[in-house]
């Protein structure tokens, strides 16, 4: 049974946390401060598992990954990286890694994943090894770790052409996801074509498709061809799937099964080679119950399924999106980017958003025109959140009101604001507590959590006398 790893980081503290913890596992472990004391022992001893860091002095991360592999091919190493970022990822596992894991790690999780590499090494499968590359891309940002899995189902798919499906709400990132899932896979230089079942009106579906031949209907006065033939050797990333109507799903089973097609109005079958990327913010198994979908289509479309989480679950990643944001609205409007105060960057990191990415991203550009100062307070922001805060839930929503209107009272020069929250507070849950007591003190009094002598001491306070019981 395979039991020995290698630690590799110029960081200390992880070293002693790792082998800490992986020793109390019962795994023996050995640790290196540098990847070249690593490389000298790695002819003499051998490890099961190699756990490495990327960025150390002298050899690499990534030099040691090369290394071992061509020693090892069957090595499972396990990459760690306090850079969260897509490429890390995607270039960790092209190199062979077997497991990406960004700093900071659960402890339990990095455990876990020596676990199953040991099993691996046990199991002495052989992972491929490929070669880096690069192609131009619009950065994605996610350091939440609900982002990082999507960085890591697309790193593990840069060597395959697989169908992939991906969910999540409207404007949560799928076409960017799509796009980074193409331009990390074995057809980065072949086109990627995006087409929105949603915004292509049901009688032009199929000629937007597959295409037409010249006089196929009215108006089609040439030949022209579809979005398959454009993107083949490619991907097309067919958006809001759900809503592709039942005669067009017949004809995309029909394809995906045979490699083939006939333009609208032609006769002569087109061959083409084309990756598919499905996405949808609907539910497909329920339109699949619900007979709206061809269940044979979407059983070929799930095959990797990719879940974009909503912006609310991963609220950490709000301030580096404004950011980016700020920063992509200043370069296009040729002004400076403007910079959140705490405050505002905390209020816009607690609302809903339930536009998601794409709303924040609307809001930083209306924020860099609108707002007059560098420095973004909370009163610059669009007042339509501020209406958001007083439609949402309101038993989350109240403290976030109060904050606003705490910092709006002392931004326009007003001073011993308790001396006017305090009391309104006070009124509106004694209010509240009488009105579910039929205006009884003694009852609402217990609803507080008061005696009723401090009731009636309050309500004179507050002016709110009533009648008595
Ligand atoms: N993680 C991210 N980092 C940077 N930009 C992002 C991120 N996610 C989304 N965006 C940006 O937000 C906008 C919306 O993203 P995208 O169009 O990919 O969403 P979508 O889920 O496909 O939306 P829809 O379902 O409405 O078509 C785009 O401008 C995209 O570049």
């Amino acid at each position: 049974m395979s039991n020995r790893v290698w630690i590799i980081d110029d960081d200390r503290s992880i070293r002693w946390v790792l082998e800490r913890a992986l020793s109390r596992a019962g795994i023996e472990t050995k640790c290196y401060e540098s990847g070249d004391r690593a490389l000298d022992d790695f002819y003499s001893d051998s490890p099961d598992v190699v756990i490495s860091d990327i960025r150390m002095p002298g050899s690499d991360g990534f030099k040691l990954l090369q290394r071992f592999q061509a020693e090892r091919p069957a090595l499972p190493i396990i990459i760690m990286t306090a850079h969260s970022d897509l490429d890390s990822a995607v270039a960790a596992y092209q190199g062979g890694a077997f497991e990406y894991l960004p700093k900071p790690f659960d402890v339990d999780e990095a455990v876990a994943v020596t676990r199953r590499a040991l099993a691996h090494a046990s199991e002495q499968q052989i992972e491929p090894v490929a070669v880096e590359n690069g192609t131009n891309r619009k950065e994605i940002i996610g350091e939440a770790p609900a982002m990082q899995e999507v960085f890591r189902a697309i790193g593990r798919l840069s060597h395959s052409n697989i169908t992939v499906l991906i969910n999540g709400e409207s404007g949560t990132g799928k076409e960017l996801v799509a796009q980074a899932l193409h331009n990390h896979s074995p057809r980065k230089d072949k086109p990627f074509i995006a087409l929105n079942m949603a915004a292509i009106p049901k009688d032009l579906m199929e000629s937007e498709l597959f295409g037409h031949e010249k006089g196929a209907f009215t108006g089609a006065s040439a030949s022209r061809a579809g979005r398959f033939e454009q993107a083949n050797g490619g991907t097309l990333f067919l958006d809001e799937i759900g809503d592709m109507p039942a005669e067009t799903q017949t004809r995309l089973l029909r394809v995906l099964a045979d490699g083939e097609f006939y333009r609208v109005g032609g006769h002569t079958p087109v061959k083409v080679d084309v990756r598919i990327i499905a996405a949808t913010h609907q539910d497909l198994e329920k339109l699949v119950e619900e007979h709206k979908f061809r269940e044979d289509l979407f059983h070929r479309l799930n095959v990797i399924r990719i879940h974009i989480p909503r912006l609310a679950d991963r609220r950490e990643d709000i301030p580096r999106l404004v950011r980016h944001f700020f920063n992509a609205a200043a370069k296009d409007l040729g002004v400076e980017p403007k910079i959140l105060t705490k405050e505002a960057e905390e209020y816009l990191s607690s609302l809903d958003w339930p536009g998601n990415v794409r709303q924040l991203e609307n809001t930083c550009r209306w924020i860099t025109v609108m707002a007059s100062g560098r420095e973004v307070h909370i009163e610059d922001l669009p007042q339509e959140l501020h209406q958001q805060t007083a439609n949402s839930d309101a038993s989350q929503d109240w403290q976030k009101a109060l904050r606003l209107w705490a910092d709006q009272a002392l931004a326009n020069g007003r001073r011993e604001i308790l001396s006017e929250a305090v009391p309104a507070f006070e009124r509106a849950l004694i209010e509240i507590a009488l009105k579910h007591t039929a205006g009884r003190k003694r009852d609402a009094a217990e609803l507080l959590g008061w005696g009723r002598n401090t009731l009636t001491r309050k309500l004179k306070e507050l002016g709110m006398n009533g009648d008595e019981d």
